[in-house]
């Protein structure tokens, strides 16, 4: 099972580090006393563009890149603009990945999504499910640039014999999340809601869709924990789920994010809003067998980011792009 430790000194990219992902992942890094960490936000590097990309990596040469940048959003903002999600996101991992095996990185995380595998997968969802079906339509843009990334990872690794990996985190909540009312995933979109008819008293929340799907959550510290651990134990080319192994429907998510913050009205379901995918609960024996394990459970990372949530909103610093 053991790999390499990776060297607490050697220059570490993480691309993406003011997201939800990239922020866990650098104050772990931080935290394991990596020293020489290298951070860009999307205004200092645009990793669209291939020229200021290969700039950057020949002049950094990092030992080690993860790639947590992209174009990232909800149901509906993947629904809505197609062409950015599969553009943006082909974009920045073709200039990322090319550019890190050019200028010598060593080891490559790339991060994907648990919507690559077909709207119909087998539950749990098997790595080896990847491209046996049909996508889900509302994500499928998205879906097919991240199942290119995974092949560019595998194709890296075959022509120059790379270390590079690609993990499939589930659906991911915590600090740092991106509030935005309609442009964001379903946890921070009902905080955001729920929070605010908690406090102006409202009788009722509307729910999104029929109420009747499920998914996995998973917070972003134990996907940050995980992250490190695929870097230093985890040198396969199949892409590695990341998951807690248990579902929930959206109403009982609804259900109990009303609960943390104290809203006693009733929900309303909104049934022109998208289902999307009617499940997508992981298989996560591979990463289980490799010795990780979740740690923070649903109701207690629910609280923390609601706590994290009001703390942000009182200084004015929520993020809702
Ligand atoms: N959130 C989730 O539920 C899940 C996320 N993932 C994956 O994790 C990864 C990160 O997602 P997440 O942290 O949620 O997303 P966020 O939107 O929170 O963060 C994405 C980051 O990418 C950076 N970025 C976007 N476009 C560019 C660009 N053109 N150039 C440079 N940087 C750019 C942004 O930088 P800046 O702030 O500087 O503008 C931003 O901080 C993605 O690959 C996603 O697919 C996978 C499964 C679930
Ligand atoms: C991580 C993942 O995220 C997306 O896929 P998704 O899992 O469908 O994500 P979602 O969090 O937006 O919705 C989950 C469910 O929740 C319901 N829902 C209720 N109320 C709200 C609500 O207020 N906001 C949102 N966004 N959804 C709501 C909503 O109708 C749906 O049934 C893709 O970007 C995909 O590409 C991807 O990778």
């Amino acid at each position: 099972m053991s790999l390499t430790t990776l060297d607490r000194g050697s220059r570490t990219y993480v691309a993406g580090h003011r997201g939800l992902v990239g922020g866990a992942i650098l104050r772990h890094l931080q935290r394991l006393g990596f020293t020489d960490l290298v951070t860009r936000t999307s205004s200092e590097l645009d990793l669209r563009d291939p020229v200021a990309v290969e700039q950057f990596f020949a002049e950094q040469r990092p030992a080690t890149v993860v790639v947590a940048a992209a174009k990232v959003g909800g149901i509906l903002a993947n629904s809505t603009y197609p062409a950015d999600f599969l553009s943006d996101n082909l974009r920045i991992q073709v200039n990322v990945m090319d550019a890190a095996a050019r200028h010598g990185a060593t080891k490559l995380l790339f991060l994907g999504s648990s919507c690559i595998y077909p709207k119909f997968a087998a539950q749990p969802i098997r790595e080896d499910s990847l491209l046996t079906g049909p996508l889900e339509p509302t994500n499928d843009a998205y879906a097919i640039a991240k199942i290119a990334g995974v092949l560019q990872v595998q194709a890296l690794r075959r022509q120059y014999g790379l270390h590079y990996i690609s993990a499939m985190p589930t659906n991911l909540y915590g600090p740092g999340d991106n509030f935005h009312p309609t442009g964001s995933h379903v946890l921070p979109g009902l905080i955001r809601r729920f929070d605010e008819a908690a406090r102006s008293g409202a009788p009722s929340v509307t729910v999104w869709g029929t109420g009747t799907p499920r998914r996995e959550f998973l917070h972003v510290d134990d996907l940050a924990r995980a992250c490190v651990h695929l870097l230093e134990h985890y040198d396969e080319p199949e892409p590695i789920n990341i998951g807690v192994g248990e579902d929930l429907s959206i109403r009982e998510i609804a259900e109990l994010v009303a609960e943390v913050i104290g809203f006693e009205g009733v929900l309303e379901f909104d049934t022109t809003k998208p289902d999307g995918t009617p499940r997508k609960l992981l298989d996560v024996s591979r990463i289980k067998a490799l010795g990780w394990e979740p740690q923070i459970g649903l109701r207690e990372g629910l609280t923390d980011t609601y706590r994290w949530y009001r703390e942000q909103l009182a200084a004015g610093a929520i993020r809702a792009a």
